[in-house]
């Protein structure tokens, strides 16, 4: 919680802009404040993403001297013409940082639910609140996520109701029973330390249980997912405390069971401690602090996977990402090196396919893809395309049952119908440095600027296929160059494409790395689920 800060507000903005009139908990001379939602034209109300950053607490004395004052200006340069009145500045008492609050509670019993340091009010204090306040429900109390809390006194209901309704959105949507599940050997092995230091306090903090699960053997989560095919699953939400890895074997695990393939409807959450966490970094969850918010909030985001079937194999995978070339091989040096340096291991095996021979070796293969088809094109599309579409009913059959539980069925049908009747096209490449298809932006957990497909997101119904054409050492130099100061769309070999579903034929024996996994050369059809799990988080980080 900063205190001190400025904000600039136009004088024709404020009436909309001020939520109430509170005073601050503690305060034996009463000193009253006014809070005011900030930037004034953000939306409000919607429960998963809310859109403001900031509320102020400014003093009605600041606020009441500052309107004063710029009245007395504004009527001193009537004569004056200007295109907009000066906007007048603040100085704020309190800024409450929405990205900072674990919960808000309302009533008295919020207070006891805390079993941390608060700055509760003394026993005097409460007296005098008594006297001042008939009305004792009218308190917000904000925790932080360093269990610092603040409480707001509301004099006015409509004001305490507008309040209440944009703070407590903020807060876990229901009563939950978290699994959280540990991989004790993931990354730096520092898992279940972030959960019994971080996590665990602030699920305490916001009355949340929990009960956490070690993976004691690479076979755990498998096993864990099975024993619910015969019984109710008993937690509201699954957290993964380890990397990329243990998400991936996760959702495959939901997906080979059978009878429990409404698991992939359970919120999932990641806390970041592997070697690679690419996954969480796309849900605003780069640093541990932030993932613990995130998981604690509970706030999900409907979000895409595609689904793999490989030519060679019975069951299909589950991913939110797949690359082929140059990236399958440092991924299979960087695996033989897994025993010796775990961190470092991309990078080293990077450097050694690097220099493992005077030529970069070249991939070869074909891919076909099936384009995103904007809703407004459906109904213009020759009828050469559509002919081509009607040969895959059956996929499209496939995919609209997929989708049967989500909420927002209608649009989601009309949508993977329209999808489905995009043509497929083939790859005008064959020879690549390398390709990759995903659901999100990739971003690398270490070098934040480094994103293989800026503007993915997790949420907008759609798979993305990037492709690197062929290259030598010193234009692959000069590309990684590029990608990793996060300029990778400048890089003119490489090209981006919108897809709902892919073919891939590869005519190099080069294996697929799906979310860090390494997967045999094969031919793979991979298809777009679009919103198929509930991940926990938030887009539009940029962290
Ligand atoms: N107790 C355990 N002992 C050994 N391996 C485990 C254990 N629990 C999980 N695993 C394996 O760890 C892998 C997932 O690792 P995770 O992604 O969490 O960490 P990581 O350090 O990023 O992994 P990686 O070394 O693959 O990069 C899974 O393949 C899983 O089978």
């Amino acid at each position: 919680m900063g205190n001190f800060a400025s904000v600039l507000c136009h004088p024709e903005q404020l009436p909309s802009f001020k939520l109430a009139n509170v005073r601050k908990s503690g305060n034996k001379d009463t000193k009253s404040y006014s809070l005011f939602l900030s930037p004034p034209e953000s939306p409000f109300g919607q429960r998963d993403q809310p859109s403001f950053k900031q509320l102020f607490c400014i003093s009605d004395k600041v606020y009441q001297d500052e309107i004063d004052n710029h009245s007395e200006k504004a009527k001193s340069q009537k004569n004056i013409r200007t295109a907009r009145p000066e906007p007048i500045k603040f100085k704020c008492d309190i800024v409450i940082d929405y990205d900072s609050i674990i919960s808000v509670t309302k009533n008295d019993s919020a207070q006891s639910a805390k079993p941390m340091k608060s700055n509760s009010v003394d026993e005097r204090d409460l007296e005098e609140e008594k006297q001042t306040f008939s009305e004792k429900e009218m308190k917000l109390t904000i925790t932080y996520s360093d269990f610092k809390t603040i409480t707001l006194y509301f004099e006015d209901a409509q004001e305490f109701h507008k309040t209440e309704e944009i703070l407590m959105s903020i807060n876990s949507p229901k009563e939950r029973t978290v699994a959280i599940l540990v991989n004790p050997v993931s990354g730096k092995r520092q898992g279940k330390h972030h959960v019994k230091k971080t996590l665990v306090p602030m699920l305490l903090s916001a009355d949340i249980s929990y009960e956490i699960l070690e993976t004691d053997s690479p076979t755990y989560v498998d096993t864990w997912v099975e024993q619910f095919n015969d019984k109710l699953f008993p937690y509201t939400d699954i957290i993964c405390v380890g990397g990329d890895g243990l998400f991936f074997q996760l959702i495959n695990a939901i997906g080979r069971s059978l009878k429990r393939d409404d698991l992939f409807k359970v919120p999932i959450g990641i806390l970041p401690c592997g070697t690679q966490n690419a996954i969480v970094c796309d849900l605003g969850g780069r640093k541990v602090r932030d993932a613990c918010i995130n998981i604690v909030r509970g706030h999900t985001i409907p979000s895409d996977i595609m689904r793999i079937n490989f030519e060679k194999q019975d069951e299909p995978i589950y991913a939110t990402s797949l690359l082929w070339g140059i990236t399958g091989e440092i991924a299979t040096k960087a695996e033989k090196l897994r025993g010796l340096c775990k961190s470092a291991k991309y990078a080293i095996g990077g450097t050694l396919t690097f220099l493992s021979s005077c030529r970069l070796k070249h991939y070869k293969c074909k891919v076909e893809y099936k384009p995103m088809v904007p809703l407004g094109d459906s109904e213009n599309r020759d009828e050469d395309h559509k002919e081509e579409g009607h040969k895959e009913e059956d996929h499209k059959e496939d995919r609209i049952v997929e989708s049967e539980n989500h909420s927002h069925l209608e649009e989601q049908r009309s949508k993977i119908r329209c999808i489905s009747e995009s043509a497929w096209s083939t790859f005008d490449l064959d020879d690549f440095c390398f390709f990759g298809i995903v659901t999100h932006e990739a971003r690398n957990s270490k070098k934040k600027k480094e994103v293989f497909m800026p503007g993915a997101r997790f949420d907008d119904k759609r798979m993305y296929m990037g492709s690197l054409a062929k290259l030598g050492k010193i234009k692959l130099l000069q590309f990684l160059c590029k990608h990793s100061a996060g300029n990778i769309m400048d890089c003119k070999r490489f090209s981006g494409t919108e897809v709902s579903e892919v073919r891939i034929a590869p005519r190099n024996d080069c294996p697929y790395n799906v979310d860090g996994e390494l997967f045999p050369s094969d031919k793979a059809h991979i298809e777009l689920l679009p919103s198929h799990l509930n991940l926990i988080g938030k887009i539009h980080c940029n962290k």
